[in-house]
């Protein structure tokens, strides 16, 4: 009976959901419109909605119970009374690693095929190990901290006197469970910052110098800008981006990371900006793009399911439009970087290809940052100095 009882929330929750909006930011309104389901239920479709997305389209004409058992097998540690009911010859293997249960799976079930977890192939840059890569969504990525290295020592100790996992990554980088309340441990975010740690490894292309004038021209709330001062203090800035509500944000981290001179303006980059920046010329800039978030969808596994491909070509020109409105208040021989967290090629290369083609920047150097090796986001980053 219970089986049933799970079974049908998971079937309501499926229902209801479209993928118009985030997945987590929906169960949390659902979850508040049904107040009959007990922490246990909630728990249990929790599991099971997220399970069922990271098989993206694998097995798609199987029966979606079915499919919703292999899918939470193949990502997960413990039994659960779908597997144990839909697949008990598996429950002896539930601790296997991935690659033996995909094994498993593709020889009872031989229609399966690891691509068809994530069927936008065709558009993967060059550098991805693409069996590696599919196999990344059926373990859930890590939370990483970037940390000051005199603070470390002590965060370390305040996380495992809570009894949370934590891994010591670097000197100054650290993982844990997803999921893990942090605000409850160690309310300021002083000493640390949440960032992902391919999100920290961009910082190695920013090379900036004492007394820069550096411009984080899709700012949101501030990460990367972050990341450019812990690196260079002295080095002065302007963030901007589109949204105001992200830059108010923005505010408070700076405020709490006691970084307090900068100056932010609200700027729409497909605009000219000309009005507001006639004078401005910099010593380098962030451009953190607006993109498909492709190579986070480890954390959103919905957009496996939901995407459109024909997004990606919409993005692929917002990049191309923004790159080139803000060259042009670039010092020449100084960097512009390029950074997606998108694993698509016309994101990454094709806009490399078309910069280096129409805009007076040179390419020093790109990278995929492979996070799907490290519990981690995937990102491309390239640096530019402008001619
Ligand atoms: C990938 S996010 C930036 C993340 C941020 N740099 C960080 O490290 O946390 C891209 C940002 O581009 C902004 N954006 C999108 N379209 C824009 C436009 N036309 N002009 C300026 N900013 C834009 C979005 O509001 C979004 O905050």
């Amino acid at each position: 009976m219970r089986v049933e009882h799970q079974i049908r929330a998971f079937e309501q929750v499926f229902k209801s959901y479209d993928g118009t909006q985030p997945l987590h930011r929906f169960l949390f309104t659902y979850f508040k419109q049904h107040k009959q389901m007990g922490s246990s239920d909630r728990r249990w479709a929790t599991r099971y909605i997220y399970s069922f997305f990271r098989l993206g389209k694998a097995l798609l004409k199987e029966d979606t119970i079915l499919r919703l058992a292999i899918s939470d097998f193949l990502c997960n540690q413990t039994l659960s009374l779908v597997i144990e009911t839909k697949l008990p010859q598996f429950k002896e293997q539930i601790n296997l690693s991935v690659q033996e249960k995909i094994a498993l799976i593709t020889d009872q079930y031989p229609s399966f095929k690891l691509s068809e977890v994530f069927i936008f192939n065709e558009n993967l840059s060059e550098d991805i190990e693409k069996q590696d890569f599919y196999e990344s969504f059926f373990i859930q990525p890590d939370l990483f901290l970037r940390v000051k290295p005199s603070y470390i020592n002590q965060l370390i100790k305040t996380l495992k006197e809570a009894e949370i996992a934590v891994e010591e990554i670097s000197k100054t980088t650290l993982a844990l469970p997803n999921g893990t309340k942090l605000e409850k441990i160690v309310p300021s975010q002083q000493y640390y910052q949440v960032q992902d740690l391919s999100s920290q490894k961009t910082g190695d292309f920013f090379e900036p110098q004492t007394w820069d004038y550096w411009w984080d021209c899709c700012a949101a709330s501030g990460g990367k800008s972050l990341l450019l001062h812990d690196l260079e203090p002295s080095v002065q800035l302007l963030v901007s981006d589109v949204r105001e509500n992200s830059l108010n944000n923005l505010e408070e981290r700076f405020r709490e990371a006691g970084l307090k001179k900068y100056q932010k303006k609200v700027l729409d980059l497909l605009q000219n900006n000309d009005q507001d920046l006639h004078h401005y010329e910099f010593d380098g800039i962030i451009l953190d793009a607006p993109c498909s978030g492709s190579g986070t969808w480890g954390r959103t596994p919905e957009m496996l399911y939901y995407f459109d491909a024909h997004k990606i070509s919409y993005f692929s020109k917002l990049q191309t439009a923004i790159a080139g409105n803000v060259v042009k208040y670039l010092k020449t021989e100084k960097p512009l970087v390029y950074i997606t967290c998108s694993v698509f090629k016309q994101e990454n290369e094709d806009v490399v290809a078309w910069i280096v083609e129409n805009l007076p920047l040179q390419l020093e150097k790109m990278e995929v940052i492979k996070g799907y090796k490290d519990k981690a986001d995937t990102m491309f980053i390239a640096r530019f100095i402008k001619k």
